[in-house]
């Protein structure tokens, strides 16, 4: 059995071929740019008032103005003033020639058409935003590996790109092991269960970004198991199992990975759950066997298949994928491995939750990520710093 660190530090090694495709931003969830973006115009690309008001030209004490005119956003006449003079101005509209501040209209009282205010409300380049003040032509607003994030999309598409360059996420094929394994809607007979795997696998897969997932299921028969694996490698660049992968005689995911030629990269950690997990590698493809209990294969995927998706479509910090946050209450670990629990961050703080036992969903409803106790710690006192690793 390897450490959690070691199976991590071998996945980090890895050469993922990284395949570059463009989107448009909109459609590019959960993407990480594969080259930087600059600006093409500067923005805004023109003085404009940040309130609706007056603008005028700023004089030391001056305390009324004349109106002579009106800029509402979206105007393209270019209004120009002399000293004395306000135009009636909109958010977002274009500043007159010759003005240089706004004043809010709560601050004026108006009568005809002159404005008057008390002189301090009057400063000079107050509520304008000017040319360029966001980004100049040229410059560079986000850089290679950055998250397509909301805020990102908004960023682009003020400098009026919608469409971008990011890497493309692995194809998946998800196999689903198990004889007794059923989907829903189909009835259960006594021995049968759910599939909870393939679902939650799915879901998280979409949520990552991976849009081309497939999932099959196979039959604890060797043969179905080996040609399951060998088509799957045909058609993705990652390939995941869950169940299969331990030492029952119906176990077979080990026995289809070496007749597909699949190179282990490692087999069994140091870690609860999950320790009969398996990663192997064919040419450039990846084999994830995940062990079958629910919690196993939901605590893996986050500790190895995320970051190394994540990895693979560009993003530089992958296996950063965790926040440092103090623990709600003491916890003995009695087992000389790394533990996984599930969790619920509230207030700050980790609450390690009832019912961890790796068939239990229960507390899966409730968490919002898992808490890492390491290898070597034995206990945990409520207040210590842990790692919580966020869905
Ligand atoms: N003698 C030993 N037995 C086991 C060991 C061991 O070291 N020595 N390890 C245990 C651990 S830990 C785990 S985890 C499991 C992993 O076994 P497999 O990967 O072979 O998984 P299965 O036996 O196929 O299934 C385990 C469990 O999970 C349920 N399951 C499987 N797939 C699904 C699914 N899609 N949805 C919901 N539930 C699923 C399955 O019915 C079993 O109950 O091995 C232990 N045994
Ligand atoms: O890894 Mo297993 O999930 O402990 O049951």
């Amino acid at each position: 059995m390897i450490a959690v660190t070691k199976a991590k530090s071998i996945l980090q090694s890895l050469n993922l071929p990284q395949k570059k495709v463009r989107v448009q931003t909109v459609d590019a969830l959960g993407c990480f740019l594969a080259e930087s973006v600059k600006s093409t115009l500067n923005v805004p690309s023109f003085d404009n008032s940040a309130m609706d008001g007056y603008a005028y030209c700023w004089e030391d004490g001056l305390s009324e103005l004349e109106l002579i005119g009106e800029s509402a956003a979206g105007a393209s006449n270019l209004h120009k003033i002399e000293p004395g003079q306000a135009i009636r101005i909109f958010t977002g509209a274009p500043m007159p020639e010759g003005a240089d501040s706004v004043i809010m209209q709560e601050k004026v009282q108006r009568k005809g058409a002159r404005i008057f205010f008390e002189s301090e409300e009057a400063e000079q380049g107050k509520h304008v935003r000017y040319q360029g003040s966001q980004c100049q032509k040229g410059a560079t607003i986000a850089e290679t590996a950055s998250k397509i994030t909301p805020g990102m999309v908004s960023l682009l598409a003020s400098v009026g790109v919608g469409e971008v360059e990011v890497f493309q996420a692995p194809k998946v094929t998800l196999i689903i092991t198990g004889n007794e394994i059923k989907a829903i809607g189909s009835e259960l007979k006594r021995g049968q269960i759910y599939n909870a795997n393939g679902p939650a696998l799915e879901f998280w897969l979409k949520d990552l970004g991976v849009s081309e997932v497939n999932q099959i299921q196979v039959r604890d028969q060797k043969a179905e198991v080996v040609q399951g694996l060998k088509e799957a490698l045909e058609i993705s660049d990652l390939v995941i199992f869950t169940g299969g992968i331990s030492v029952g005689d119906y176990d077979f995911v080990k026995e289809a990975v070496e007749a597909n030629q699949v190179q282990e990269l490692f087999y069994k950690l140091k870690q609860r759950p999950g320790k009969p997990l398996y990663a192997g590698q064919k040419e450039e493809k990846v084999v994830f066997a995940l062990p079958g209990n629910p919690g196993s294969v939901l605590s893996c995927f986050m500790q190895y298949v995320k970051p190394l998706i994540h990895s693979w479509m560009g993003n530089s910090d992958a296996w950063s994928n965790y926040f440092e946050f103090p623990i709600a209450a003491d916890f003995e670990k009695k087992i000389p491995l790394t533990q996984f629990l599930k969790a619920e961050l509230t207030k700050g703080q980790v609450r390690v939750l009832q019912g961890q036992e790796s068939f239990n969903l229960i507390a899966f409803g409730l968490a919002n990520g898992f808490v890492e106790i390491p290898e070597e710690s034995t206990e945990v006192k409520a207040g210590e710093k842990v790692k919580f690793y966020p869905w």
